[in-house]
């Protein structure tokens, strides 16, 4: 149990002090046990109402186990198409890996903020290492209940610099093992665009550079007020996402315009969604999904996506196998850097980033 803080915090340029600068992040306004939710933190009320959440649906969940089986690459694919999200069951990264790097996921998020708020923006010695909290404070008219630790992966060498030694070593151990699942997943989604052969080009395209983020969405006084993370899709190729078992996790349905899916935390799973990349690879063949994480009054969450990425200097189109048989492209050819840029750099507004790579007519 961390130490009660004993300030007050009596309007919103104190709040922002503490949880920004001073680095206590959402988890100290949590820890001091706010009775209410800090204006700041209010969302519109179109982003926290979810009109309609479809109870009896769900999201794929895929047995790899048979990896070489047919039905097993039908079902990876049906599922990209279909709902950009599927979760994956026996899917040989150990289970031991994924527990070691929800606790070195607490690990992080319980050192003191003296120590956290070295890793910030302001104070790191690196652009690839930030701690930080909600997505884009500077730009977001209202903020998001969440906490984050960002590692872009340049090299082993410059994780044991620069990475925090509470949790360097588990989360590297955590993107090793994931590798197999990554490449398995990529080659049978790539097959069945006619890309039989992933080369040395292909996969740097597809794989070429790696983020592994932590999440912490702390217990929150008013969770029907705030979300934990706003509407996006992410703009990775592909997003391998450990969720502990609280769940909050929502994905867009395909039933109308605003029905959500709960993505149930399954022991062991990982979930896999498609990100911006793949869909304009694949000109629009794999569906990267909006998705939402809802802000929760009793108990604290953790997640760890690995975002699998082209590298920042690669130029990303449709892939040429995907236009082979005379289809139209609908994006065009974009510095992948610039893409991620304008996703960055802009609170987060759902599906709209894409519109960046669309061709125009
Ligand atoms: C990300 C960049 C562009 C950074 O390059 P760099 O030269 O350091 O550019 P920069 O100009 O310093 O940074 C660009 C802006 O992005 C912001 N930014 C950089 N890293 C992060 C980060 N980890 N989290 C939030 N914002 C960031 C900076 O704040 C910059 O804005 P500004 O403060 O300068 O105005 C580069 O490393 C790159 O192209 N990488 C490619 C691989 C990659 O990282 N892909 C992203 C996968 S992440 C993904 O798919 C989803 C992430 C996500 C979703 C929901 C959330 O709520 C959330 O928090 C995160
Ligand atoms: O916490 C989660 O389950 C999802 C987080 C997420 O969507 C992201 O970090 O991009
Ligand atoms: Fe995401």
């Amino acid at each position: 149990m961390a130490p009660a803080i004993s300030i007050s915090l009596n309007d919103s340029s104190d709040v922002t002090d503490f949880v920004i600068k001073q680095g206590h992040g959402v988890k100290g306004l949590s820890e001091m046990g706010i009775k209410s939710l800090p204006e700041q933190y209010i969302q519109p009320l179109e982003e926290r109402l979810m009109t309609r959440i479809e109870p009896q649906e769900s999201i794929p969940v895929i047995d790899m186990s048979k990896w070489d089986d047919a039905q097993v690459a039908n079902s990876i694919c049906d599922a990209a198409e279909k709902w950009g999200f599927f979760q994956v069951v026996n899917h040989g990264v150990p289970l031991q890996v994924l527990d070691d790097v929800k606790r070195a996921t607490y690990g992080f998020f319980g050192l003191p903020a003296a120590e956290k708020i070295k890793y910030s923006k302001e104070n790191s010695s690196s652009n690839n290492v930030r701690f930080g909290t909600s997505f884009t404070p500077q730009v977001e008219k209202a903020l998001e209940w969440k906490d984050y630790l960002s590692l872009f992966y340049v090299s082993e060498e410059e994780a044991a610099a620069l990475w925090p030694p509470v949790c360097k070593d588990q989360i590297l151990e955590y993107m090793k093992s994931s590798k197999f699942l990554i490449d398995h997943l990529l080659q049978v989604l790539m097959k069945s665009l006619n890309v039989n052969q992933i080369d040395e080009t292909k996969q740097s395209l597809l794989t070429g550079s790696v983020r592994t983020n932590i999440n912490y969405y702390p217990i929150c006084p008013n969770p029907e007020l705030t979300v934990g993370v706003g509407r996006h899709s992410d703009v990775s190729t592909l997003t391998v996402l450990l969720q502990d078992n609280v769940g909050g996790l929502y994905v867009r349905g395909n039933e109308g315009e605003d029905s959500w899916i709960h993505v149930p935390p399954i022991n062991g799973a990982i979930v896999i969604n498609i990100g911006d990349a793949l869909q304009i690879m694949s000109n629009g063949r794999y569906r990267s999904v909006e998705h939402r994480v809802t802000a929760n009054g009793s108990s604290n969450r953790i997640s760890v996506p690995i975002f699998v990425n082209p590298r920042p200097q690669d130029m990303i189109g449709p892939l040429p196998e995907t236009l082979a048989n005379g289809e139209k492209p609908i994006y065009k050819q974009v510095l992948y850097s610039d893409y991620v840029k304008h996703f960055f750099r802009k609170a987060h507004d759902g599906k709209n980033t894409v519109d960046f790579a669309k061709i125009t007519n």
